[in-house]
């Protein structure tokens, strides 16, 4: 029996697609965390837990390093909940350019009984532009990135994207409209619009800052729907004063950005929507029964892609460090057992490999000194030895 500890809100659905060989919540030494948002970094991981799967994009509530450390593979579910920030961003485009905010918080404050006069003499206060013929930058070109680019394009909009690291699969998702600029100053200078949609890692933290916010033309509305600390909220509220930029929206609030009237915070809900989380759900525990019952990785955060159809009986699973010699160290301790490999494949990711050894016959009371043994090779994280039922 698997044991997954979950922690957020999952959707039932999710939960639903573990098959009986699954329990839910019910150990202290769980093989699987089925997460979302929760911050990891402050607790120990168990050493029993040899998968993490998040439901949902953004891993920088994971800490990547110690979950390697332990042989803890990583996942996401990319692109789960694309469409449910791509349906928001465009909500709030058109939020943005028919001051829709102002203009209902005007209307609940004037609720006389003769109110139709006042409104017909006040509304051009809240007078809006199209959106159609404007121009979108849009920061990282992932999975919301693109299709809020395309679907920006299908409402009239020019759209400028700026991603240095697109995959090549990304690629194929951009209209041939969306023009490619190769700095975020290029990119947001010309711009009416600007949205942000890139992970939060060491080197996206403050990536729109003063600097790229001096490069806008002044008015821009701003929106942060990728994480706190990807925009400068500091520079935000100095722009804010001088009148460089006309609005800030974000899904990440905090108290120096709390109130103020050119700023709208939302509590973190772009990707809350019931299909979002049923999809995100739904993978996640796809992932970790993938991962628990055949040790195949596919988009894992910290493991490579490996792939390997397991028909042998047994399979021992080795997430190691990537320095050399280390498929030989395994490969001599298999031999030392006498082992014969019916199949080998091996992979890297950065610092970390990964290898996968098919066995068709294995003596049962000596695969726990092997694994004593291969565990014993410096730099090898975590042995698994699955059994293929
Ligand atoms: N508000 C919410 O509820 C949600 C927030 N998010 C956030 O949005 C982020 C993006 O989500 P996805 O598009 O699904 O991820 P993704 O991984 O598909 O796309 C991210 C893109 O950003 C690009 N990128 C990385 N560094 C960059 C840089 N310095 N400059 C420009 N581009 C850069 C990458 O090349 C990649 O194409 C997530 O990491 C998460 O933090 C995602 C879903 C929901
Ligand atoms: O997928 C993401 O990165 C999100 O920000 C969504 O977070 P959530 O699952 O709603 O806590």
């Amino acid at each position: 029996m698997y044991q997954i500890k979950t922690y957020n809100a999952i959707a039932q659905a999710g939960l639903d697609a573990f098959t009986t060989d699954y329990q839910l919540n019910q150990s202290d030494e769980p093989d699987a965390y089925l997460i979302r948002s929760v911050d990891l970094h402050h607790q120990a991981l168990p050493k029993s837990l040899k998968v993490i799967a998040r439901a949902g994009a953004g891993v920088n509530n994971v800490p990547l390093e110690a979950a390697t450390a332990n042989g803890t593979a990583v996942f996401n579910t990319p692109g789960s909940n694309a469409n449910a920030v791509k349906e928001l961003i465009i909500a709030l485009l058109i939020i943005a350019s028919r001051n829709l905010m102002a203009a209902a918080n005007y209307s609940a404050q004037h609720t006389e009984a003769d109110v139709s006069q006042r409104t017909e003499h006040d509304k051009t206060k809240f007078n809006g532009t199209e959106l159609l013929g404007k121009t979108l930058a849009v920061i990282g070109l992932g999975h919301v990135g693109s299709l809020v680019a395309n679907a920006a394009l299908g409402l009239g909009m020019h759209v400028i994207g700026y991603d240095p690291y697109l995959s090549a699969d990304a690629a194929w998702n951009i209209a041939k409209q969306v023009q490619r600029a190769d700095s975020i100053e290029t990119a947001v200078k010309n711009a009416d619009y600007v949205t942000v949609h890139v992970p939060k890692e060491e080197d996206t933290l403050n990536l729109l800052g003063a600097p790229e916010l001096a490069a806008m033309q002044p008015q821009v509305q701003l929106f942060n729907y990728s994480r706190g600390g990807i925009v400068d909220n500091g520079a935000v509220l100095d722009a804010l004063k001088a009148g460089r930029l006309a609005h800030y929206y974000t899904d990440f609030g905090e108290p120096r950005i709390a109130n103020h009237a050119d700023i709208t915070v939302t509590p973190h809900i772009g990707g809350s929507t019931i299909e979002a989380e049923i999809n995100g759900a739904t993978q996640a525990a796809q992932t970790i029964m993938t991962y628990l019952e055949t040790g195949n990785v596919q988009y894992a955060i910290n493991l490579p892609t490996l792939n390997v159809p397991f028909n042998a009986a047994y399979r021992f699973t080795v997430i190691h460090q990537n320095v050399p010699n280390m498929v030989s160290q395994i490969t001599q301790k298999l031999a030392a057992a006498g082992l014969n490999i019916a199949t080998m494949a091996n992979a890297a990711k950065k610092q970390t490999a990964y290898t996968i050894i098919d066995v068709d016959d294995l003596d049962h009371e000596s695969s726990q000194q092997l694994i004593d043994a291969l565990n014993k090779i410096p730099a090898v994280n975590r042995v698994r030895l699955l059994i293929n039922h």
